[in-house]
């Protein structure tokens, strides 16, 4: 019997916390943003077929996809050559767009591999080997996408604790409108203009930003909340690879949106609304000034607390 598994998109940075926040979402109206994979049975050797709505954004060759690399990666990790698996992943996430879209294959690929063999690796050894994966397409190990996708919520990132990462509170009336133009931004290019090395004066904006943001949301403190959100590490280096962000986010501020930022490392644009009025508005406006083509969309979004997940129907996931 064919059985489907289902991960989130996914918000990384979440302005304040680069490299360190994730958030992962879902539409408010029930669609599926995110990718699917099914597992349809055992074979001879391991075969991945591709659907939906961006899978012309996939590698032709299916050798190339990542799904294939982590079932390798995951089988070296379990130390055991596996049985040969029919695949089919169900593309909902444009790639190369802010949405944590490499991440999400790699988790509901690796979530799934782990449910389907009766979970030979841990919860940590797990999101350890999705990082790994993540960091051989993006340049560099960073979790803001594959945790959030794989737990769900937000998260903040911990290196060095055991822990990894924690699930952090949110304000549940708060709504996130996700712009996505249709044009591709490579990660590991975005990675690349943010400088190496950062003025004392700005890693202390940095630390200080993320730790007034987590600790209003400790404390519940929505107006201080919204305040810490700036973007002072990636923002202003990907300046040039997203030219309309300053009037967006003027013309956003002014319907009333608390805050506008860049998902990921862009195109895609966050905006974070106190209310489903004004969040309503916002997908209006980013739908007719900021979508360019027939790939691009817009999804007035709420947290999606639970992450990967098996699920019955590829249509159904939230
Ligand atoms: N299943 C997959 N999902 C997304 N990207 C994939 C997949 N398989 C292979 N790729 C490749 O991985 C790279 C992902 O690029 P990246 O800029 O990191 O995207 P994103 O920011 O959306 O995660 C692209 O070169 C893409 O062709
Ligand atoms: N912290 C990373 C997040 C990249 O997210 P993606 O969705 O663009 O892959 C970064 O900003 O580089």
């Amino acid at each position: 019997m064919t059985q489907y598994y289902y991960a989130p998109a996914s918000t990384g940075n979440f302005s304040a916390g680069f490299d360190l926040l994730g958030a992962a979402f879902e539409p408010v109206n029930g669609q599926v943003l995110g990718d699917v994979l099914a597992i349809r049975g055992e074979c001879a050797t391991t075969k991945l077929s591709l659907s939906g709505r961006y899978q012309h954004q996939l590698p032709t060759d299916s050798t190339d996809n990542l799904i294939l690399h982590c079932y390798q990666l995951f089988q070296q990790r379990v130390g055991k050559t596996l049985p040969g698996l029919d695949l089919h992943l169900f593309k909902e996430l444009p790639v190369g767009s802010g949405l944590g879209s490499s991440a999400c294959s790699i988790v509901v690929a690796c979530f799934a591999f782990n449910h389907y063999f009766a979970e030979p690796l841990s919860k940590a050894e797990l999101l350890q080997l999705m990082a790994e994966a993540e960091g051989g397409v993006s340049g560099s190990v960073h979790y803001d996408n594959v945790a959030p996708s794989y737990l769900g919520g937000l998260q903040l990132m911990l290196p060095g604790s055991a822990h990894l990462c924690r699930n952090l509170p949110w304000f549940d009336h708060w709504q996130v409108v996700l712009s996505y133009p249709g044009t591709t931004l490579s990660t590991k290019a975005a990675r690349a203009a943010i400088p190496s090395q950062l003025p004392l004066k700005t890693s202390i904006e940095f630390a200080a930003g993320l730790s007034r943001f987590v600790s209003a949301l400790y404390c519940q403190d929505e107006v201080d909340a919204i305040a810490a959100l700036h973007d002072v590490v990636a923002e202003p280096a990907r300046a040039l690879l997203m030219p309309e962000l300053p009037a967006l986010r003027q013309a956003l501020t002014e319907l009333g949106v608390a805050h506008v930022g860049i998902s990921g490392a862009g195109p895609t644009v966050f905006a974070l609304c106190q209310s489903e009025q004004i969040a309503a508005k916002a997908a209006t406006y980013l739908a007719s000034h900021y979508e360019k083509n027939q790939d691009a969309m817009t999804h007035i979004c709420r947290l999606a607390s639970a992450g990967a997940r098996a699920v019955k129907d590829p249509t159904q996931c939230s």
